[in-house]
C-alpha cells in the first residue's frame, strides 16, 4: 500500500507536475516550466528529445501527432510561427510517453531547439498547381537559414531532417548555416526523401499485385522531377520490368508530388502521406542513435557517391548520424540516362542554395 502511495514521487513533486501540465505552451523566459517538464521526462520513459519546426503546419500536425506516439521519444517540442499552443494542448492529452511542449514565435525558437537529440523542419510554404518545388525557394530558403542558425546555436550536435523544399536547395543552405557557425558535421544533415521511397514501394507493389511492406526500391538523386531517380534495377524482391513498366512507374514516382498537388486543387501538397515517412524516416534516426544495427534508408545527403557535393542514396544510420553513405550500385542504361538529368538539374539546385546562405 505505501510502496503504492509513493509511486510517482511525494505531494511536492506531484503538484509540480500538475503546475507544468497547467500550461504545455512554454511561455517567453517560464524556465521553471520547462525543468519541472524535463523532471517529468527523466520520471518516465527513457528517450530522445525531438523538436518539430512548423509544427502546426499541414505536415507539422500529424507529424507531431506521430511523434507522440513514438516509443522513442521522451521529450516533443513543437514549434511553429503560428497555433502552436492549440496543436500542443490537443496532443498533450494523449496517453502516451512523450511529453509534449509547445513553442510560438521567434523569441521562442531558443528554447524550443536547446537540448534536442533530433530536429525536424517542415517549415515553409507548399506549392500550389502549376508550381514548381523550386517556386517555394524565395520564401522557404529564408525560413531554413533562420531555423538553422538557431540549431547551430542551441542544439549543434542534432541530426537535423530537413523536409521544407526544395529540398534540393534548403539542404546546401542549412549545411552552409551550420558551416559559417563552425558547427558543420555532415552525418547530421539529412535530406528526407523517404516519401520518394513511400510512393515508389507502393507504386510498384500495384504493378507486381505485391503488399508494398514486401517491396523495398532505392530512389536516389534528389527530391524534384527528374532528380528523383528511383533504381528498379535494385529493388527487392528481385524482379524485372519491361521497358514500358519502367517508364511508366519511374515517371509517376517523379511526378508524385504533382499528383498530390493537382488532386489537392489549390489546398496544398502532400501531408499525410509526407507526415507517415517524416516519422519511417525520424524513427530510423532515433534506432541509429539508440546503436541498433543496419539501419539503412535513402536520404538526400553531404556525398561523394558523385561529383556533385549533395546526392540521395542509401546511407547507413548510427549513434553519430550517419555512418556510411553507400555507392549506387549497378545501374541500367535507362537509370544511367536518368542519373545524367538528375545531376544537371541537381548542380544547379545545389549552387543556387549554396549563393543564397552565402549573401
Ligand atoms: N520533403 C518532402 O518530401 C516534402 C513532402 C511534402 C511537403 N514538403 C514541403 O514541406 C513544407 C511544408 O508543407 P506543409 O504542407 O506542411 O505546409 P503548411 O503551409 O501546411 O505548413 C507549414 C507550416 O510552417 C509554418 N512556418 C512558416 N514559417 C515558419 C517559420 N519561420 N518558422 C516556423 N514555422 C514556420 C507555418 O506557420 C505552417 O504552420 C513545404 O515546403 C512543402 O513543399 C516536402
Ligand atoms: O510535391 C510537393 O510539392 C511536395 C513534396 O515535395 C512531395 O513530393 O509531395
Amino acid at each position: 500500500m505505501e510502496q503504492q502511495l509513493n509511486r510517482g514521487g511525494d505531494a511536492n513533486q506531484r503538484i509540480a507536475r500538475i503546475s507544468a501540465h497547467l500550461n504545455p505552451n512554454q511561455m517567453e523566459g517560464n524556465s521553471s516550466l520547462l525543468e519541472r517538464a524535463n523532471c517529468r521526462a527523466k520520471g518516465g520513459s527513457p528517450g530522445f528529445k525531438v523538436a518539430i519546426l512548423g509544427a502546426a503546419g499541414g505536415i507539422g500536425q500529424p507529424l507531431s501527432m506521430l511523434m507522440k506516439m513514438n516509443p522513442l521519444v521522451s521529450v516533443l517540442h513543437l514549434y511553429d510561427v503560428a497555433n502552436t499552443p492549440g496543436v500542443t494542448s490537443d496532443l498533450s492529452h494523449m496517453d502516451t510517453g512523450a511529453v509534449v511542449r509547445g513553442f510560438l514565435g521567434p523569441q521562442q525558437l531558443e528554447n524550443a531547439l536547446t537540448g534536442m537529440d533530433l530536429v525536424i523542419i517542415p517549415a515553409g510554404v507548399p506549392r500550389k498547381p502549376g508550381m514548381t518545388r523550386d517556386d517555394l525557394f524565395n520564401i522557404n530558403a529564408g525560413i531554413v537559414k533562420t531555423l538553422c542558425e538557431g540549431i547551430a546555436k542551441c542544439c549543434p550536435k542534432a541530426i537535423v531532417n530537413v523536409i521544407s523544399n526544395p529540398v534540393n536547395s534548403t539542404v546546401p543552405i542549412a549545411a552552409e548555416v551550420f558551416k559559417k557557425a563552425g558547427t558543420y558535421d555532415p552525418r547530421t544533415l539529412l535530406g528526407v526523401t523517404m516519401l520518394d521511397v513511400v510512393r515508389a514501394n507502393t507504386f510498384v507493389a500495384e504493378v507486381l499485385g505485391l503488399d508494398p511492406r514486401e517491396v523495398d526500391v532505392p530512389v536516389v538523386g534528389g527530391h524534384a522531377g527528374v532528380t528523383i531517380l528511383p533504381l528498379l534495377s535494385q529493388i527487392k524482391p528481385p524482379c524485372s520490368f519491361t521497358s514500358e513498366e519502367a517508364a511508366y512507374l519511374t515517371s509517376r514516382i517523379q511526378n508524385g508530388g504533382t499528383e498530390v498537388v493537382e488532386a489537392k486543387a489549390g489546398a496544398g501538397s502532400a501531408t499525410l502521406s509526407m507526415a507517415y515517412a517524416a516519422v519511417k524516416f525520424a524513427d530510423a534516426c532515433l534506432q541509429g542513435l539508440r546503436g541498433d544495427a543496419n539501419v539503412i534508408r535513402c536520404a538526400f545527403v553531404d556525398s561523394v557517391v558523385t561529383e556533385l557535393p549533395f546526392f540521395a542514396s542509401k546511407v547507413r544510420l548510427g549513434r553519430n548520424g550517419i555512418e556510411e553513405v553507400y555507392a549506387l550500385g549497378p545501374m541500367n542504361e535507362f537509370e544511367r540516362t536518368g542519373l545524367e538529368m538528375a545531376k544537371k538539374e541537381l548542380a544547379a539546385s545545389i549552387e543556387k542554395g549554396v549563393s543564397f546562405a552565402a549573401k
